[in-house]
């Protein structure tokens, strides 16, 4: 049941999708709820263990003839998919803002970003070479080839209920495996609304599959089952890591995709200007519910009067609210204890001597959602909670440096390693201190760098394994020689 109305009722789904059949019948249901309003979105059939393994067994069946296909079969389908998508931006764009609560053009960019996966791996899935080895004896010849892991199980997480979705099923499918997914309980109506374009495309029945309700159960089975022969998750450090573990054994591949907390380094001759905007754009994207979010900000000396000034005006201006109702700047957070969190980070830093430097607002009669507004810190210490965690949302705070070294040591001093930002106009120290910082990712000058052709993926505890670009194939494919004795005997 969905108390939504969409131009499109066919992606209005609510129960299991499993080798090409829709499951209502879960034991009971679990309800959706807009974290903008409070009220019911939607009430999605709750599945557990048994729906996880029929699921299993389907793409362990379905996946073989889909390996079988051509890539060029492959990635039309896919293609069919992404002009699906494109085609429904609209109506799953208003889905996913009532279900996640980011402002409704950020959920049709994240449709578009979701769906560039699709078009991506499409081109991709008829690049999977492999390669010819000169033999090591005079009658021998070597092959290596890229072949698909088969079956692969993917657990989503609910700040972007598509792209994470799509980042991770593209190419999964682009190489010939199938899929199971457990998207978040949070987010699922995005999920079931992919899944219903998926079968419009054409992907056969069991190739995907989409299997919602009991987290630890159907996990149990995706991390268990040796006929999951891959694991991509991506969600919190904590989950990532007792999943992968319990893959070991059963020795599945596995690729995580975890929380971050990253730096953003503003430096004494950087464009103060650019450097506001782009800590705007990476602080408080998706209301600042985002992995490669700034979650610190290190400012030289020189600069921080005038960055905090210039950052300050910018998120008074912040405005939060209902994404539905018209507020395009923050939106809710995602339920109560993501805002009691950046509460604690918040007050933590009050109580350690840092000081409130400029507060947004939070529209008019947004009582019952989990609203908190955009709020920026100055004199933040370095042993903060705020610096210490991933704060997951609109809370930024200000730390000084003296000296690059002291910039750098400040910046990895942290087991994530997802993304970094830097900002300074010295071209020699942008690409010294890129290279000296510990994460995945490093954006120079940018406060912005996903994109679906180039690699996103972190180091340390944040994670290992690539998504998107030219890499992101790699994570579905074993490579297998062959190698032939062509000796004569005659
Ligand atoms: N690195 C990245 O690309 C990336 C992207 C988005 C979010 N994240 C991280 O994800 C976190 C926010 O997402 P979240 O709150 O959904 O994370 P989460 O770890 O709580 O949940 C992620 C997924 O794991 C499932 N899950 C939770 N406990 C489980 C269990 N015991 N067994 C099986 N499944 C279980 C959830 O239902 C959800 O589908 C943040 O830390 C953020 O940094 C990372
Ligand atoms: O939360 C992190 C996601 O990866 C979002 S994005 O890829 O940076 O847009």
């Amino acid at each position: 049941m969905t108390a939504l109305t969409l131009g499109n009722a066919a992606l209005l789904r609510t129960g299991a999708y499993i080798d090409g059949r829709w499951d209502d019948a879960g034991s009971g249901t679990f309800d959706v709820h807009n974290p903008a309003t409070g009220a019911l979105v939607g009430s999605v059939a709750r599945h557990g263990a048994a729906a996880a393994s029929r699921a299993v067994e389907a793409a362990t069946t379905a996946q073989v003839a889909w390996a079988a296909r051509s890539a060029g079969d492959r990635a039309v389908i896919l293609r069919r998919w992404h002009d699906l998508m494109l085609a429904n931006a609209d109506d799953l764009a208003r889905l996913m803002t009532a279900e996640q609560g980011k402002p409704l053009a950020e959920a049709r960019g994240e449709i578009a970003y979701a769906a560039s996966f699709l078009l991506w791996f499409a081109e991709e899935a008829r690049r999977v070479y492999g390669m010819v080895i000169p033999g090591n004896t005079p009658t021998r010849r070597l092959t290596a080839i890229r072949q698909p892991v088969g079956v692969a199980a993917a657990i989503t997480p609910w700040n972007f209920p598509a792209a994470m979705i799509t980042r991770k099923v593209a190419p999964a499918l682009a190489v010939g495996c199938a899929v199971v997914l457990k998207p978040s309980e949070l987010t699922p109506l995005s999920a079931l609304a992919l899944a219903a374009l998926a079968e419009e495309a054409g992907v056969p029945a069991g190739v995907f599959n989409v299997v919602a309700g009991d987290a630890e159960a159907i996990g149990d089975v995706l991390t268990r089952d040796p006929r999951v022969r891959k694991f991509s998750f991506t969600g919190s450090t904590a989950v990532g890591k007792m999943l992968a573990a319990r893959c070991m054994e059963t020795v599945k591949r596995v690729s995580l995709e975890l929380g971050g907390n990253a730096p953003f380094i503003v430096f004494d001759d950087a464009d103060v200007e650019a450097a506001a905007d782009g800590a705007m754009a990476s602080k408080f994207r998706n209301t600042g519910q985002t992995c490669v979010c700034a979650n610190r900000f290190l400012v030289q000396d020189g600069i921080y009067d005038a960055f905090a000034e210039a950052l300050a005006r910018r998120v008074s201006a912040l405005r939060a609210g209902d994404g539905l109702a018209g507020v395009t700047d923050q939106g809710p957070l995602i339920n109560q204890a993501a805002v009691e969190k950046v509460v604690r980070h918040r007050d933590d830093a009050l109580a350690r001597g840092a000081r409130v430097l400029a507060e947004g607002q939070v529209a008019a009669g947004e009582g019952d959602g989990n609203f908190i507004p955009a709020t920026l810190l100055g004199d933040v210490p370095a042993d903060a909670l705020l610096t210490r965690e991933e704060t997951f949302g609109p809370l930024a705070g200000l730390t000084r440096f003296a000296r690059e070294a002291d910039a750098i040591r400040m910046a990895n001093d942290t087991p994530a390693g997802l993304a970094a930002y830097l900002y300074t106009a010295d071209g020699a120290r942008a690409t010294r201190v890129g290279e000296r910082l510990e994460y995945g990712m490093v954006g120079l000058n940018t406060g912005i760098i996903s994109t679906e052709v180039a690699p996103f993926g972190g180091i340390k505890e944040s994670g290992f394994g690539r998504e998107g670009s030219v890499f992101g194939i790699d994570d579905y494919v074993s490579i297998k020689l062959l190698a032939a004795e062509i000796a004569c005997n005659e």
